[in-house]
């Protein structure tokens, strides 16, 4: 197991947002968490993370309380993936790549050939190899979320984490970054990703969460899971559930 929350409360000051999280996401694991837009799932991750401190509760790295972590112990294992918003510097696709290797630099030391043969395999992994000249600024949306993948898999994590990676993504993209995710998870990278499309737990995640009114409304195998009942809970409306071959399922509203 690589990570563990125990009993955790998180939100911001005295200002709770979640409580009575306990989870785990094991060696190799893709855990996707869905929930409502504002239910938390940001605030989850940036505890996860060690960016904000619990209010109460643990989360443990590798059997080790975060807090007796150093921060650059913490980003050589997990790595964070952000949504990718607007740029502003412009950096080549290749040197922001390179900027995933930040957390094995010691302080002041240029990258060497290591770093540069992992940025350019992280490029190749995820295809987007013919970007790496590009200016950072004037590639697409889609384009860019693919670069802040392949920069967070350069620092070689064991566990991802992705705040909505397919947001904003065309349908190609969506399949493109969700088949990412089941390609790291098999070659025993954890990923711990956040959507809003249910269907795409049945497409790469191992286990889902359901995050609803602060708490764990369920955990487990997305057949069983994720439901036409948990989906009512999680967003107010009749979703039918329709399954696919192969385990697989597609959801949609019903409207009407
Ligand atoms: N910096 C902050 N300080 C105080 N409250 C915040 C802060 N950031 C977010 N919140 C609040 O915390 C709650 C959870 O927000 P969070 O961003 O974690 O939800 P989310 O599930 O990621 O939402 P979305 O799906 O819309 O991205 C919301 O009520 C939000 O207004």
């Amino acid at each position: 197991m690589i990570l563990e929350a125990r009993d955790l409360a998180f939100g911001y000051g005295a200002r709770a947002v979640g409580s009575g999280v306990s989870l785990t996401v094991g060696e190799g694991e893709a855990l996707c968490l869905l929930g409502p837009n504002g239910g938390g799932k940001t605030t989850l991750f940036k505890t996860l993370l060690g960016l904000l401190r619990p209010l109460a509760g643990r989360v443990l790295l590798d059997g080790r309380d975060l807090s007796e972590r150093p921060r650059r112990e913490i980003a050589k294992r997990i790595a964070y993936v952000p949504q990718a918003h607007a740029a502003f510097f412009p950096f080549s696709v290749r040197d922001v790549v390179l900027m995933g290797r930040a957390s094995r630099l010691s302080a002041f030391a240029s990258p060497g050939p290591a770093d540069r043969a992992a940025a350019e395999r992280a490029l190749a992994t995820l295809g987007i190899g013919h970007l790496a000249d590009r200016i950072y600024t004037e590639i697409s949306g889609g384009e860019r979320q693919l670069a802040l993948i392949a920069r967070a898999l350069a620092g070689e994590p064991r566990l991802l984490v992705m705040d909505e990676p397919t947001a904003s993504l065309d349908f190609g993209n969506q399949a493109r970054v969700l088949t990412q995710v089941r390609r790291l998870s098999e070659a025993g990278i954890a990923v711990v990703l956040s959507t809003h499309d249910p269907g795409h737990a049945f497409l790469c995640a191992d286990r889902v969460a359901l995050l609803h009114g602060g708490r764990l409304a369920g955990l487990g195998p997305p057949a069983e899971t994720v439901t036409p009942e948990t989906l009512r809970l999680l967003y107010g409306v009749e979703v039918a559930v329709l399954p696919l071959p192969g385990g697989r399922a597609v959801c949609t509203p019903v409207i009407g």
